[in-house]
């Protein structure tokens, strides 16, 4: 973990945490789509050591040896490790916070204590998904093979985000029901901005 003095910058970070296929990159997809010319709104391109060929959300692809350096050269605000694969954000999105802008990132359930020292303005949002619902969609996605999908379904189960900030979005239903309330909650966040302005 990529550990750095907290600060408290202008802006906010929206993280959406859950688990694996519960429709993390469904819901931030559906919300650039809709805000799509807001500048204020920075989705954050993750740096992911996934093999390029993998389909997966638009990442920029490192091995763990560029990863590393990259790192160690002060190139993510943060980073984490999960699946056997390290995941980083840009500290290009540490700029845009300092602006008072909103970035918008799917993140990891483990490491939301670190991200909220780091981050103590952060808004947490989690999906909430069926079980049966989770694994027939894993599964229909075909990225993993059945291996992989029964550790991402072990590892679902492990993290409980107990914490009274959370902002629950039920994604059981279609997709854009729950993308509409992700895109309700950054327009509050974004109202809230423009009252402290
Ligand atoms: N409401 C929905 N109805 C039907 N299919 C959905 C819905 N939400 C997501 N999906 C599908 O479920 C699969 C997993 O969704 P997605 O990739 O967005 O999850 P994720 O949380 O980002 O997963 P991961 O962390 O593994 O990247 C995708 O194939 C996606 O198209
Ligand atoms: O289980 P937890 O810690 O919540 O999340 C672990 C990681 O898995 C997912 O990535 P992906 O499925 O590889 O894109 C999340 O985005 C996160 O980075």
């Amino acid at each position: 973990m990529a550990e750095r003095s907290p600060r408290d910058p202008a802006g906010t970070l929206i993280v959406v945490l859950g688990p694996s296929g519960s429709g993390k990159d469904t819901i931030i997809d559906f919300a650039r789509e809709t805000l799509r010319g807001r500048s204020d709104v920075l989705f954050v391109r993750r740096v992911v050591t996934r093999d390029a060929a993998v389909q997966a959300e638009d990442h920029d692809t490192l091995d763990e040896a560029a990863f590393l350096a990259a790192e160690q050269a002060g190139a993510f605000a943060f980073t984490w490790k999960a699946h056997g694969l390290s995941y980083g954000l840009p500290s290009s999105m540490d700029g845009h916070l300092a602006l008072g802008g909103i970035a918008i990132a799917n993140g990891s359930r483990a490491t939301l204590p670190d991200l909220r020292r780091r981050y103590p303005t952060l808004v947490p949002v989690t999906l909430a998904v069926a079980p049966d619902v989770l694994a027939a969609r894993i599964a229909a996605r075909g990225r993993e093979s059945e291996a992989e999908i029964a550790a991402r379904l072990q590892r679902a189960e492990r993290f409980a985000l107990d914490t009274p900030d959370l902002t629950i979005i039920d994604n059981n239903g279609a997709p854009e029901i729950a993308g509409r309330a992700f895109v309700r909650l950054i327009e509050q966040v974004s109202a809230r901005h423009h009252a402290i302005a």
